[in-house]
């Protein structure tokens, strides 16, 4: 467990979740989306690689309609996520410009990265737009991906997305953003006396059972999905530190090594 090998990353994952986008009122989060472009805009000018993965397509959506909770039918939901990720890159694209930093979108579905011809393709795809200096902005298709027998386009959640978007790129390090400062040793949710956990070198049982479900209306996959992203990461030898939306500026921080969030790595 070392920090220390924060400091020499190159090349950064950041997933941001819903529940960082969108406020309590179904407002979206305007400060922190600033945060975010302002934060991974100067890092790209001082030669970072940087690539986000980005949630928020349906609770942008939401917002646009004027609606306060998920249709239930999977149509009304792919309709949702095709009109709030328009929305979406619409303010990355506007935020990002006051810095001066180019973006691009990728809309990803499981299929793609489960074939060794389309995975390299994507893989491809992605290093030509590093090399121009863009930040990619990755989402799901969440659009189009259903799962069939045969057939499964969806991957679950971005938390995972998040880990895959690392190995694909070769990523030295993914920061995941939540609702939260980093991973507690109980669900703060329900537990008073739960405390922050600053270092993690394995997933283990213990950890998954204190991993609860989503705390806010708008995200899905709560810590449960984040600990299933980690040990993507470790298995791939990688890097995560998971830490709060509400304090992106904090990034830099953290790459160079200080105390801040929770750290997966060996
Ligand atoms: N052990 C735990 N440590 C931290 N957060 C937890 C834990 N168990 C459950 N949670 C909940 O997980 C939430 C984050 O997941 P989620 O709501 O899916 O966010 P996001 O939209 O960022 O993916 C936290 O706000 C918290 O309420
Ligand atoms: N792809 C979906 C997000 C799915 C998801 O995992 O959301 P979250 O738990 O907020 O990261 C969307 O853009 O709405």
């Amino acid at each position: 467990m070392n920090r220390e090998k924060l400091k020499t990353v190159k090349r950064i994952v950041v997933k941001i979740g819903t529940s960082s986008l969108i406020l309590a009122n179904g407002q979206i989060n305007l400060k922190n989306m600033d945060d975010l472009a302002f934060t991974l805009s100067s890092l790209r000018n001082e030669g970072y690689d940087i690539i986000l993965v980005t949630s928020g397509a349906i609770g942008v959506g939401l917002n646009v309609l004027g609606l306060d909770k998920r249709p239930s039918e999977i149509a009304q939901q792919q309709a949702l996520a095709s009109i709030g990720q328009v929305e979406l890159m619409s303010l990355y694209n506007h935020m990002f410009a006051r810095y001066q930093q180019k973006v691009s979108q990728l809309l990803l579905t499981n299929d793609v990265i489960e074939y060794p011809e389309s995975r390299q393709n994507a893989s491809m795809s992605l290093q030509a737009i590093l090399s121009m200096g863009i930040i990619p902005i990755i989402n799901e298709n969440d659009a189009v991906s259903v799962d069939e027998m045969d057939h499964k386009t969806k991957f679950g959640d971005n938390d995972r997305l998040g880990a895959i978007v690392t190995n694909l790129a070769d990523a030295d390090l993914l920061i995941m953003l939540s609702d939260i400062d980093g991973l507690y040793d109980k669900n703060p949710n329900i537990f008073d006396d739960a405390k922050l956990i600053d270092n993690v070198s394995e997933i283990t049982e213990t950890l998954m059972k204190a991993a609860g479900g989503a705390g806010s209306r708008f995200g899905t996959g709560g810590m449960t999905s984040k600990l299933e992203a980690a040990k993507l990461i470790f298995d791939t030898d990688k890097q995560m530190v998971l830490t709060n939306g509400a304090r992106i500026r904090e990034i830099r921080d953290i790459i160079n090594g200080k105390k801040k969030g929770t750290y997966f790595g060996q």
